[in-house]
């Protein structure tokens, strides 16, 4: 029995309207989905256009990847929502390339990038009081079931998202609402760590140059 509350259309084209004023869905990139209580999955059609993402744009499918409903294809990255359903609480699953969660993949190391001590980290659920995160980054492939299932060997419960190098973050959350929480701090995260290094770079250069 789905909840009345339960609006899967509009609840995506609102939460796209919002990335997409950020600047997060340009060029038709990013995809955005919703588990129902059912299991069933609705997620955007590829190749739509995130800004003015329209109900048409939105394709109801089985867990398993058969369309119920809609036109067009689903997003070509449909294997990676559904993989990540299949082995998480979430209901609801972001994605966005952002140039700076493009340019943190490069500071992985080990296969992690660190971010924190920060207070923002407070808004992916860890209240440590010096909490640092550490961020899956997984290499981009092109064959997505493959891209799946590496996702699935990395994924941590207890950090909501991953990085693929050159390419955006997946991030997800019990509710379309925590999902989004935790998209804007790790967004945050990503521009505060790589801001801070830059600074941090230039005040070593003004101090070898006795500017300082
Ligand atoms: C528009 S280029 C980006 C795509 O290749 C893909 O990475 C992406 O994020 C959007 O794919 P889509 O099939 O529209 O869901
Ligand atoms: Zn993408």
């Amino acid at each position: 029995m789905i909840p009345l509350d339960f609006t899967p259309v509009s609840t995506l084209m609102t939460i796209s309207r919002r990335l997409a004023e950020y600047g997060w869905l340009p060029a038709t990139s990013g995809n955005l989905s919703l588990k129902a209580p059912d299991t069933s999955v609705w997620i955007t059609r590829s190749g739509a256009d995130k800004q003015v993402l329209a109900a048409e744009d939105i394709l109801h499918m089985s867990p398993s990847g058969m369309i119920l409903a809609g036109q067009g294809k689903p997003s070509f990255e449909t294997a990676i929502h559904l993989a990540i359903y299949q082995v998480t609480d979430a209901t609801a699953v972001f994605h966005v390339h952002t140039v700076a969660n493009n340019l943190i993949a490069r500071y992985g190391t080990h296969g992690t990038v660190t971010l924190g001590p920060h207070e923002m980290v407070k808004a992916l659920d860890h209240w440590e009081e010096t909490a640092q995160l550490h961020l899956p980054v997984l290499p981009n492939l092109l064959d997505m079931d493959q891209l799946a299932r590496r996702i699935v060997d990395r994924l941590d419960p207890k950090v909501p998202g991953i990085l693929l190098e050159n390419h955006g973050i997946y991030v997800f959350g019990r509710s379309p609402a925590l999902a989004l929480r935790y998209l804007e701090a790790w967004e945050f995260l990503f521009r505060w760590t790589l801001e801070s290094r830059l600074h941090d770079a230039l005040d070593r250069l003004l101090l070898l140059n006795n500017r300082i």
